[in-house]
């Protein structure tokens, strides 16, 4: 069956879980590959500076373990780039970190850093590396990222869900026709939709239902619900609710 949106599943709090104690377990690649076995698309990890959850070693037993595409999220810093390249993802998504930050925040400033960006990516895709820009839906933030060449942008979807969870319909209702729009422009630019941040059962369909999203990244709700049903029936409970958006 060809998918219509595709599922990349993150693994970084798997990790949080791990170092919680600093024991050997739960390991990230271990649940990697369940989510491979599930039928996920992809993995995505998110190689934080102050490596909170996901460590250098598991992006390089990421990377030799997996048979689906691993997903590199990352800071535009010198380090991360070495890192990258040396690990040689098949994607790379440049994130904004804040060390007092608990989780990201908003997306990255792609238009109020252009050049530099410009040169950071470069290296990354003659590596062959698809590159993504985890942006808000500002337009601005869209057509710098298809001005630097990159190949996708991600959408921030965190906004969306806490306004949902907050009950303030009408502004995520807001939020979600920002998303819409968002969307078809950066498709009118050539790049590819994904999406993703704080994503749940609960608040995928909508996101899942707007056309030119090729792909979700979600991580922490999976992870949760993985707790009480299990990593394989959590990500095959989140690909239902995707495709039914879709049919
Ligand atoms: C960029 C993003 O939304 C997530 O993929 C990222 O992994 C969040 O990192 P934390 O889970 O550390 O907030
Ligand atoms: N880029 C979003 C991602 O990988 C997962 O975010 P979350 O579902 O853990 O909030």
């Amino acid at each position: 069956m060809t998918r219509s949106i595709r599922l990349g599943v993150n693994i970084d709090h798997v990790a949080t879980l791990r170092n919680a104690r600093g024991t050997a377990y739960p390991s990230p690649l271990r649940a990697a590959l369940l989510a491979q076995e599930a039928g996920a698309d992809g993995i995505t990890a998110h190689l934080r500076e102050d490596r909170r959850h996901i460590r250098d070693t598991d992006m390089t037993e990421l990377k030799k373990g997996l048979k689906i595409p691993l997903n590199f999220e990352m800071a535009a810093t010198e380090e991360m780039g070495r890192i990258a390249l040396a690990t040689k993802p098949h994607a790379i998504c440049l994130v904004p970190e804040k060390r007092q930050e608990r989780t990201t925040e908003g997306g990255l400033d792609v238009a109020g850093d252009q050049a530099r960006l410009t040169a950071f990516i470069t290296p990354l895709r003659q590596a062959g590396a698809r590159v993504s820009m985890f942006v808000g839906h500002q337009p601005r933030q869209i057509e710098a990222s298809a001005a630097i060449g990159a190949a996708v942008v991600e959408l921030h979807t965190g906004h969306y869900c806490d306004l949902h969870y907050a009950g303030k319909v009408a502004e995520r209702d807001a939020e979600l026709a920002a998303l819409q729009k968002a969307a078809k422009l950066a498709a009118s630019l050539g790049l590819e939709v994904h999406a993703g941040h704080g994503l749940t059962f609960e608040t995928v369909a909508p996101i899942a239902a707007i056309p030119e999203i090729a792909e979700l990244n979600i991580g922490h709700a999976l992870i949760a619900e993985a707790v009480f049903m299990g990593l394989g029936a959590a990500i095959d409970e989140m690909r239902r609710r995707m495709d039914a958006a879709r049919a």
